[in-house]
């Protein structure tokens, strides 16, 4: 019998990992990825994710599902948010830190946002997952993005010192991933 397929759209191989791990063996559904350099249009959270969605789908001409990551400093009033990948890019994770020199607080949220466009000209549905954290000075492995500065609430580690399957429990992404399992379970004819 052949399954069916959600098509992940990302650029990002540590996602598309964290992605399958995350959803694993009991998803009804094969998650296959497409790499398609999107544009990232400014705006809050849930607008980046559902313009980003709808281009998507717009190019590929069929359901896709999307996901953006935001790191939101508290102190900062949510900022760099979803421009945390340029903010990275340029300052690197010694530079994140420092960004909150200066301020008492240094706590953070990791927010994940998955985004299903069922089609082009319909509504897109969210799934939104938050870990809420601390900005810590780089601990642990540099393989993906700004896991060694996150220290998440309950831990005295940073994502990037923990075992991948730890961080898959509690992270932003699991979170996220949870929501849009129950949905496309409950919606088993999708996509
Ligand atoms: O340490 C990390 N732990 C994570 O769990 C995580 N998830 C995302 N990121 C990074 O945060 C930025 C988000 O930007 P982003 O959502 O636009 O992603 P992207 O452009 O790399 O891929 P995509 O937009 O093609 O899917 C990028 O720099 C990602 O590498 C993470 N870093
Ligand atoms: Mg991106």
């Amino acid at each position: 019998m052949s399954q069916r397929t959600l098509t992940f759209v990302t650029g990002n191989i540590k996602k598309l990992e964290e992605v399958k791990a995350i959803l694993g063996a009991n998803f009804p559904f094969e998650v296959t990825s497409h790499k398609l350099d999107l544009p990232e249009l400014q705006g809050e959270i849930n607008e980046v994710s559902i313009k980003k969605c709808q281009e998507a789908a717009r190019r590929l001409r069929k359901s896709v599902v999307v996901e953006d990551t935001c790191l939101c400093f508290n102190a900062l009033k949510g900022l760099p948010g979803p421009y945390i990948k340029w903010f990275l890019e340029k300052l690197e994770p010694e530079g994140l830190t420092k960004l909150l020199t200066g301020w008492e607080d240094k706590s953070a949220e990791a927010v994940c946002t998955f985004a299903y466009c069922p089609s082009g000209d319909k509504d897109v549905i969210l799934f939104q997952g938050k870990t809420a954290g601390t900005i810590v000075s780089p601990r642990g492995t540099r393989d993906f993005g700004w896991d060694c500065v996150f220290q998440p609430d309950g831990y005295n580690l940073t994502y990037a010192e923990m075992p991948k399957h730890e961080k898959n429990k509690i992270s932003h992404r699991y979170k996220a991933l949870d929501k849009l399992r129950t949905y496309f379970i409950q919606n088993s004819e999708l996509p």
